[in-house]
């Protein structure tokens, strides 16, 4: 077990998880600033809609490649660049008027907010246990929650009592102490330098001091280099070297267990994504005809939900680790189920039926947390960043589709703007979810039993 200096491990993961909760602040940034943003630039309600779109396109196709720069470059040096990327969009933002710079600047903070997760989650498996490993995961993406609720009060509060300038840069010196403290504390593993001691060419004391802290098991299934197979590289190496885009893609996608994770990060989270990040309050006020207040409370409880339900999960899928997906199943099976009361209720849902969704549907986020535990038992190191982003896309790729596509029908519907919309509309538009639900399931369903295939076949035991 480690010993030695065991306060560092915790504080390294405090910096990484104060960076992640930052990249959520700058990700939600504009979310209670609407109104706000369209008088600082002009614009309309399609443009404004167009900045989050962009960002949340940006986030999701740099996932692949961050991953890939992860294995190459390490995770301080990937999480320090997100950062300083987000840095510079938010001064753009503060600084500029015009709308073509604004998006600018979201691209920047969507490449910078792209590279903070998936670092924070390639770090984590050289500083913890494998028992840990769930637990820590569910508290990392409970903080990033927690940073969205941030977000959302104080930085509109500070924008209207000190200006628009002043709340975004306020954001971005938030940035610049993540940069400061992630310099002085971050490292890739016990061992191994902050970037400062990296350029410099001298190891402090702590890091000379905390080698011995490193996992002293590995964290996949495989505990022994794999027999030479198709499927998989040899884990010892800790790169290929050599090995292009392509070569390192298909053998990834050939393990079963990278398909599992993927499937399962792309089905739980896309029905709240969508509801927080877009649908849920038009839903709430325009369809269901609550007011807004009303509409806020049911929408923290959304966040508070997913919170008390990381806290449940963490410590639940470390300890039943070969039940971890059917767990994740019934979530989802749950999800749906309430779903579908909602859609199919002849008349207003009443306001119990309201409150059993966002109470059910926010553990999606949370159990989209356990896809990369499975992620991280079957995806050798050396492909680990890579695994992590593949995964990750997964659910922002089908949240996003499932946003658009609940807007295109609400207009399909003639019921695309305030003043149109209907209930009955929204609870046409929230059936384009159904499908997805029907090809995640299928897909866990199909690469669940392969994965067990695989691991009889390999003589592998999950961990
Ligand atoms: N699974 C989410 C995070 C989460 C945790 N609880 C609710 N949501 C995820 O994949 N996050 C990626 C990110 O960049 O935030």
């Amino acid at each position: 077990m480690r010993n030695g200096r065991p306060l560092l491990p915790w504080v390294v993961w405090g910096v990484a998880v104060l960076a992640y909760a930052a990249a959520v602040v700058n990700r939600s940034s504009l979310a209670a600033l609407g109104p706000a943003t369209q008088e600082h630039f002009g614009i309309d309600a399609t443009t404004l809609s167009m900045f989050a779109m962009i960002q949340l396109i940006v986030y999701a196709g740099l996932q692949i490649p961050v991953g890939l720069l992860l294995d190459r470059f390490g995770a301080s040096s990937m999480l320090l660049t997100g950062t300083l990327l987000m840095v510079v969009g938010q001064v753009v933002m503060a600084t500029v008027s015009d709308v073509w710079l604004a998006i600018l600047a979201r691209v920047l903070v969507g490449a910078g907010d792209a590279c903070t997760f998936i670092s924070v989650m390639r770090m984590l498996p050289e500083w913890f246990s494998v028992r840990q490993l769930p637990v820590i995961s569910q508290f990392t993406g409970l903080i990033g929650q927690a940073g969205q609720l941030v977000s959302i009060t104080p930085l509109a509060l500070a924008v209207a009592s000190f200006g628009w300038a002043s709340g975004f840069l306020g954001v971005a010196g938030v940035g610049v102490l993540v940069l400061i403290l992630g310099c002085l504390v971050l490292r890739d593993r016990p061992g191994a330098g902050t970037v400062i001691e990296r350029m410099t060419g001298r190891l402090g004391r702590i890091s000379r001091t905390a080698r011995p802290l490193g996992a002293d098991e590995p964290t996949g299934a495989f505990t022994v280099p794999p027999p030479a197979t198709e499927m998989m590289p040899v884990v010892t190496a800790p790169r290929i070297p050599g090995l292009g885009f392509w070569a390192r893609a298909r053998r990834l996608l050939s393990i079963p267990g990278t398909r599992l994770a993927y499937w399962m990060h792309f089905t739980s989270p896309f029905a709240l994504n969508a509801f927080v990040l877009l649908w849920g309050t038009p839903f709430l006020t325009g369809g269901v005809g609550l007011d807004r207040a009303q509409a806020a409370g049911l929408l923290n409880l959304v966040i508070l939900s997913s919170m008390g339900a990381a806290l449940l999960l963490g410590p639940l899928s470390s300890r039943f680790v070969e039940r971890r997906v059917p767990m994740y199943v019934v979530i989802v099976f749950a999800i749906v189920a309430v779903w579908l009361t909602v859609i199919f209720w002849p008349g207003t849902p009443p306001m119990w039926l309201l409150v059993v969704l966002v109470v059910v549907m926010p553990l999606g986020g949370p159990a989209s947390m356990v896809a990369f535990e499975v992620s991280r038992s079957h995806t050798p190191r050396s492909f680990s960043g890579f695994g992590t982003g593949l995964v990750n896309t997964g659910g922002f790729t089908s949240s996003l589709i499932v946003i658009v596509l609940i807007g295109l029908v609400l207009d399909a519907l003639g019921a695309g703007s305030p003043e149109d919309y209907s209930l009955h509309a929204f609870q046409i538009a929230f059936t384009v979810q159904i499908p997805f639900w029907l090809l995640g399931l299928t897909m866990i369903f199909v690469e669940q039993h392969r994965t067990k295939r695989w691991m009889r076949e390999h003589g592998r035991r999950l961990r």
